[in-house]
């Protein structure tokens, strides 16, 4: 049986509304006066790499409910995870966002980005003009396959790391620490800063 919510009601002309819709708005609500950061982790080996990442962030920043409010610098990094030279290199940058998405939107929004940029899935970390990861949304910790929280990998990337860390040098994964104790622990082989290059943080 359907429960409904008859508090304040005195027209009797008006419906009651079902008490879990009022539930869901309530949340809705919450979210709405409660924004929370994230940070998102973007990596491009294909195409206009630079363009491209840009195009995200751009793309991100045009999100109801989403403020981008910090980009990472970029790095040049080499493939991680997939024989060497396998693949050209890719750039790598993170960014901080400021949210009122629930963390499933932001995935989803996340992978619209991805398919607006003819991200294509052929092969486990396959090349691809752009992966748009959530490494991390406030302090949420999920084991969700479809959304495990922080990024199951996040750790041990430097290509994730070294950028976060630029950007937020105080920074912590949560559940993992300090993300400049867990760069020390990755070092920094097959990533390098290019200051010859730049994202810019929308206005
Ligand atoms: N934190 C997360 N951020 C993005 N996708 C996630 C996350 N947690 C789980 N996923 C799931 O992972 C699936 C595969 O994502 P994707 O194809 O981008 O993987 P990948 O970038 O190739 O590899 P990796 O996950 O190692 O970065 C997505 O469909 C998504 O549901
Ligand atoms: N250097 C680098 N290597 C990767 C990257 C990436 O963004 N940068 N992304 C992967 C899947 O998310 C797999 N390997």
């Amino acid at each position: 049986m359907t429960a409904f919510s008859t508090e304040g009601q005195s027209d009797p002309t008006v419906q009651p509304v079902p008490t879990a819709v009022v539930k869901q708005v309530d949340a809705a609500d919450i979210t709405l006066s409660n924004p929370k950061m994230a940070v998102i982790a973007l990596g491009s080996n294909l195409g206009n790499r630079l363009e491209t990442l840009q195009g995200a962030v751009d793309a991100l920043e045009d999100t109801p409910g989403l403020r981008v409010k910090a980009v990472s610098p970029v790095y040049e990094t080499e493939p991680w995870g997939v024989a060497p030279d396998s693949q050209p290199s890719y750039f790598n940058a993170v960014i901080l966002v400021k949210t009122t998405l629930p963390p499933a939107s932001l995935l989803e929004r996340g992978q619209a980005v991805e398919e607006a940029f003819d991200r294509v899935r052929e092969e486990r970390w396959g090349p691809r003009t752009i992966d748009v990861d959530i490494v991390s949304y406030a302090d949420v910790l999920s084991d969700d396959p479809v959304l495990t929280l922080p990024h199951p990998r996040a750790h041990e990337r430097a290509f994730v790391l070294a950028p976060w860390h630029d950007m937020d040098p105080e920074a912590q994964l949560p559940g993992a620490g300090p993300v400049a104790d867990l760069l020390a622990g990755v070092g920094r082989e097959g990533v390098q800063h290019r200051a010859d290059l730049e994202l810019r943080l929308p206005e």
